[in-house]
């Protein structure tokens, strides 16, 4: 059986070759340290070349935790679980290091560290919880959710927004993100777009500067990207269809 073969009845993109590395992502894991701990070892860099086979080593590893559920929720989706990519403690320590490296790097030039680090991760509910406030603290950054209508507290701002198989209402506590701090939007998932899009819009009316989106899967034929006004998107993974 293939190492990435999963329950799904069609296949995420599942061999080295489908998952193409850029160089920036090459370089992403040469420059890599071990921690991000100040008194811990550093790992002397590694090349290039064995930067990107880690990450492809990671990426197969991730892919061939996802399971698929055809018709869930409703009819006609294709539902991708992400939830097994934290049963098993490697898998989900792969995870948070892709995904730290790649804010490490995000919008930077190949080989050099991103001159924007975020003051604010903002996770959306639900799934956006699962490793937000993880990737927060490795960041030594804040952790803020954007939660569904009428969990919270306090005031809020509110956007309606349109997601893949409904419609729902997104909230913010007024006061989560201070004007000018520097924001990276964190889900799980992004397929139409629609979730992502108006959590950025609440940034923005909290005042803060949105630089950019980190998802752990797209599903690129939704073009849920278009959606974000163009700012900087990172996906570590992507569906084949
Ligand atoms: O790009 P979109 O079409 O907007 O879809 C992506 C969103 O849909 C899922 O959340 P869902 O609303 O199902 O909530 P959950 O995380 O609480 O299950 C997923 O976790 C994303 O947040
Ligand atoms: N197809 C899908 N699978 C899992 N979560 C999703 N959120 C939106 N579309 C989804």
């Amino acid at each position: 059986m293939s190492p990435i073969a999963n329950s799904a009845q069609q296949p995420l993109a599942s061999t080295q070759d489908q998952i193409p590395l850029t160089s920036a992502e090459a370089a992403v894991l040469a420059s890599a340290t071990s921690t991000t701990t100040e008194n811990a070892p550093r790992r002397q860099p590694a090349s290039a070349a064995s930067g990107a086979a880690e990450l492809a080593s990671t990426k197969i590893s991730l892919l061939g935790a996802l399971k698929h559920f055809p018709d869930f929720p409703i009819p006609g989706i294709d539902f991708i679980d992400i939830l097994p990519l934290f049963q098993d403690p490697t898998i989900h320590g792969a995870l948070l290091r892709a995904l730290e490296l790649q804010v490490l790097h995000f919008g930077a030039a190949d080989g050099e560290l991103a001159t924007t680090k975020p003051d604010v991760i903002v996770g959306l509910d639900a799934r956006g919880f699962l490793f937000g406030p993880s990737l927060a603290l490795r960041l030594n950054a804040s952790f803020v959710p954007v939660r569904k209508k009428g969990k919270m507290p306090g005031p809020c701002v509110t956007a309606a927004y349109e997601k893949e198989y409904g419609t729902d209402y997104f909230q913010m506590q007024e006061g989560a993100v201070k004007p000018g701090q520097k924001v990276l939007v964190v889900d799980d998932i992004i397929a139409t777009g629609g979730s992502a899009a108006a959590a950025g819009s609440l940034v923005k009316k909290l005042g803060g500067e949105l630089i950019g989106y980190l998802f752990i899967l797209e599903i690129p034929f939704l073009k849920g990207r278009e959606k974000l006004g163009g700012l900087p998107t990172v996906t570590l993974l992507e569906t084949d269809h």
